[in-house]
């Protein structure tokens, strides 16, 4: 039996760079992970492609794979849904494959109930003015929603107890290291070298 690959989680409070990461971190030598793609039901945007950024559908289609219960997890966010499909992580997990997963904080939450041994990191702003200028530096939302985002944002800061790891986004290169470390040291963890022992004594 193949060992089964790590579940890797990265989140964060929106506007704190975790998309900005996760692309650098698969731009980067030496990353041997698979990137499950998303599903959304908000528009594609410019530039956008079906199947490579999202696999984009309505509400309807969602709301049938959901009650189909082919979520690994979603949640509604600034009024559209986003989740995980459960058979490309399930099956890519069992080819012994790491399976990477960018997703917001109550999706993640939901993903940790479920797999108890995923390695969960909570991408962090060096502090609340930085996120705010990302935020506003990004220059999609108007002034009040800059609020009520920033008031979100506080609120899944205070979720940062539940992962495994937090990890400062100050710098986008120092980030992707130190997540890939992280990565290295887990496929290190007493446990799974055993358990690769032992396979490799059944196979002698
Ligand atoms: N729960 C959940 N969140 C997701 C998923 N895919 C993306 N997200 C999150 O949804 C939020 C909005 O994503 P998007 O519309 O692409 O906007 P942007 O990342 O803020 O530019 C981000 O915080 C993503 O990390 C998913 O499959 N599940
Ligand atoms: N380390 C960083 N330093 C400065 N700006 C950053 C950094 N990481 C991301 N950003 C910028 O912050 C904004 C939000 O990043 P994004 O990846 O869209 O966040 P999220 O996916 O968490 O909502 C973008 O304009 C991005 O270019």
């Amino acid at each position: 039996m193949t060992e089964r690959g790590l579940l890797i989680v990265l989140s964060g409070p929106s506007g704190v760079g975790k998309g900005t990461v996760r692309k650098a971190i698969f731009e980067s030598e030496g990353t041997d992970f698979e990137y499950s793609i998303s599903m959304t039901t908000r528009n594609m945007r410019e530039g956008e492609v079906e199947g490579v950024d999202y696999f984009f559908r309505t509400r309807e289609e969602f709301e049938e794979l959901i009650a189909a219960g082919q979520m690994l997890e979603y949640a509604e966010y600034a009024g559209n849904y986003y989740g995980t499909p459960l058979t490309y992580v399930n099956d890519t997990l069992d080819q012994g494959k790491d399976v990477f997963l960018e997703i917001e904080v109550q999706g993640a939450m939901k993903v940790k109930e479920k797999v108890a041994d995923g390695v969960f990191i909570f991408l962090t702003p060096p502090d609340l003015t930085e996120l705010k200028s990302r935020i506003v530096g990004r220059g999609t939302d108007e002034l009040s929603v800059i609020e009520e985002r920033m008031e979100i944002a506080k609120a899944e800061i205070d979720m940062m107890s539940h992962y495994d790891y937090a990890v400062v986004n100050d710098k986008v290169e120092l980030a992707v290291d130190r997540i890939k470390e992280i990565i290295n040291s887990e496929h290190l963890r007493v446990a799974r070298v055993i358990h690769r022992y032992i396979k490799m004594i059944k196979e002698l």
